[in-house]
């Protein structure tokens, strides 16, 4: 074994064989320095090449296409972090290093040698990563089976079949992760394959597409009998769709700076290449007569759900139709009656929202529009199989709730009842939007909620009120940009973190979406599981 010493050796260049590099591999980093010739000056010292393990996805080593060659190559690939013109971190960029490493005339034994260093920088790179944050618990992707890479080729602009035999396929060879191509070829075929998958066969679901298919993935998974492991197998996202809101969060917590487009790609896939899991918080949604759904994003109504459906139309514009969409919809702005309520996480409880808001009168005020019901009262019945109606009488559980013992919402009441006594209430009013997320970004170029995190337990619910005006409510999302419309002091814009809420729509007909797909309309309600399902997130 190469143990964890420094390997040093003289390699030439792979092109020409002419240069000459002195080599040597650290438990950091791989250092190249050249012998002879003109040296490579940095900052006006001599210096090393210094390529961070950290950075490196994988390493291989081969012999010549040239049968009279005896010499092996090492080829070593690594993704440093660019930085624009401004100094900023923006994405990663490809750089191979190639080696001809030629120990004697017996070609075996320089094989030998060149296979000895791939497996030594490999080893050293996979013990390598960065950004991990404090306090999370991070496991990694096992190896030894395959990944199942699912890419819906419909969607965003139609490309996602493209990204895969360009610059995916070609990191995942680099970094040797066998893996499984399967092309979706309908809704729902991902929601199905997941359900029916044996999943012991796979190490990662990878989802090459917009959040819909990881969507149905996540749905697929928490239908099976098996529920409690299978959601558990990582996921990975690579984006392929249009918005990519789960793909820029993973982005975005890493702390790389902004990346759009292809660069968002490479950054998601050198992730998934690194292979590090972590937990991911999922959402538990009710509607008053749908099937219970499971969402890992958002939940909308109003001005967001609105564009999204509405900018379907012009998917093929990509990422604009989302620009396009706002603003059609700014054009004709209109405004929601409904109710919402919701149960504060408990820092948010403590501290106060970032918009005061107008809403904040006594709750007995309001318990006529969304009722309010004792939480310790409700506990009760429920483990009695009966539940308070708003008229104070008990009733039965209907047969579907009694029996769906999956993942409990414990913190909901029935959705035809009172919410629990302990959840804030917002007056009946006028709402522009209201959205609630678990991640950072709605999409590529939209950070919501920016200190959101994969696993924080929490919903990160904004809602605008009535009485925005068009150029306020453009600034907002323009600010959205950067994530900076927390700050921007808008009277109508509150923010709050919550554990669950309950919206109900008087308004009709009107569009809710749940990460980004439109649901049945009416009455809803959610609540955040801390950190149930899994996510290949740096
Ligand atoms: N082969 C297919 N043909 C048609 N629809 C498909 C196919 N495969 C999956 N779908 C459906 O396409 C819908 C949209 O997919 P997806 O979310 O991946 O792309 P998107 O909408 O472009 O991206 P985003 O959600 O980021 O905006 C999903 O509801 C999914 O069920």
């Amino acid at each position: 074994m190469d143990g964890d010493a420094e390997l040093r050796a003289e390699f030439t260049d792979a092109a020409t064989g002419r240069l000459r590099f002195s080599v040597t591999l650290t438990d950091r980093c791989l250092s190249v320095r050249k012998i002879g010739g003109s040296p490579v000056w940095q900052h006006g010292h001599e210096h090393a090449l210094e390529l961070g393990l950290g950075d490196c996805v994988g390493c291989r080593a081969c012999r010549s296409e040239d049968e009279a060659d005896t010499a092996a190559y090492l080829s070593a690939y690594f993704y440093p972090a660019r930085r624009s013109w401004t100094g900023a971190p923006a994405g990663r960029q490809r750089v191979e290093h190639r080696f001809r490493v030629l120990t004697g005339e017996d070609a075996r034994a320089n094989l030998e040698e060149a296979e000895r260093w791939a497996r030594a920088v490999r080893q050293r790179a996979s013990q390598h990563v960065q950004g991990l944050r404090d306090g999370v618990e991070f496991s990694r992707v096992c190896v030894s089976r395959r990944v199942m890479v699912l890419v819906n080729p419909q969607s965003g602009r139609g490309q996602a079949m493209s990204l895969y035999t360009g610059p995916v396929l070609s990191m995942l060879t680099e970094a040797n992760i066998p893996h499984t191509l399967i092309t979706t070829e309908h809704q729902n075929h991902a929601r199905e394959l997941v359900r029916n998958a044996d999943l012991s066969q796979w190490s990662a679901i990878v989802i090459l597409s917009g959040d819909g298919l990881l969507f149905e993935v996540i749905n697929g998974l928490m239908e099976r009998e098996d529920w409690v492991t299978a959601i558990r197998t990582p996921l990975g996202i690579l984006p392929g769709g249009s918005g990519n809101a789960l793909a820029a969060s993973v982005h975005h917590y890493t702390k790389a700076g902004t990346a759009l487009g292809e660069d968002l790609l490479l950054s998601c896939c050198f992730l998934l290449c690194k292979g590090l899991v972590c937990p991911l918080d999922i959402i538990s949604v009710r509607l008053s007569s749908g099937p219970r759904l499971f969402s890992f994003l958002s939940l909308a109504w109003g001005f967001v759900a609105d564009v999204d459906i509405e900018s379907e139309k012009f998917r093929h514009v990509g990422a604009m139709r989302f620009l396009v969409g706002t603003l059609l919809r700014l054009a004709s702005l209109r405004t929601y009656q409904g109710r919402l309520a919701f149960l504060p996480t408990r820092e948010d409880s403590s501290s106060a929202s970032i918009s005061s808001s107008p809403a904040s009168h006594p709750r007995s005020l309001f318990c006529s529009s969304v009722r309010c019901i004792s939480h310790v009262q409700r506990q009760t019945s429920t483990s009695e199989n009966t539940c308070h109606n708003s008229n104070g009488g008990d009733f039965l559980q209907s047969e579907n709730e009694s029996k769906d013992d999956k993942l409990p919402d414990n913190l909901l009441s029935p959705i035809g009842d009172p919410v629990p006594r302990d959840w804030t209430i917002e007056k009946e009013q006028d709402f522009v939007l209201v959205l609630a997320t678990c991640h950072s970004h709605l999409s590529e170029e939209l950070m919501v909620s920016p200190d959101a995190q994969p696993d924080d337990g929490c919903l990160h619910l904004l809602y605008v009120t009535a009485g925005i005006s068009r150029p306020a409510l453009l600034r907002l999302f323009l600010a959205m940009e950067k994530g900076t419309h927390l700050t921007c002091e808008c009277p109508h814009l509150m923010y709050r973190r919550v554990r669950a809420l309950r919206l109900e729509p008087i308004t009709k007909p009107g569009v809710i979406t749940v990460d980004g797909e439109q649901v049945e309309y009416g009455p809803i309600q959610a609540q955040v599981h801390k950190g149930y399902a899994r996510i290949i997130c740096g």
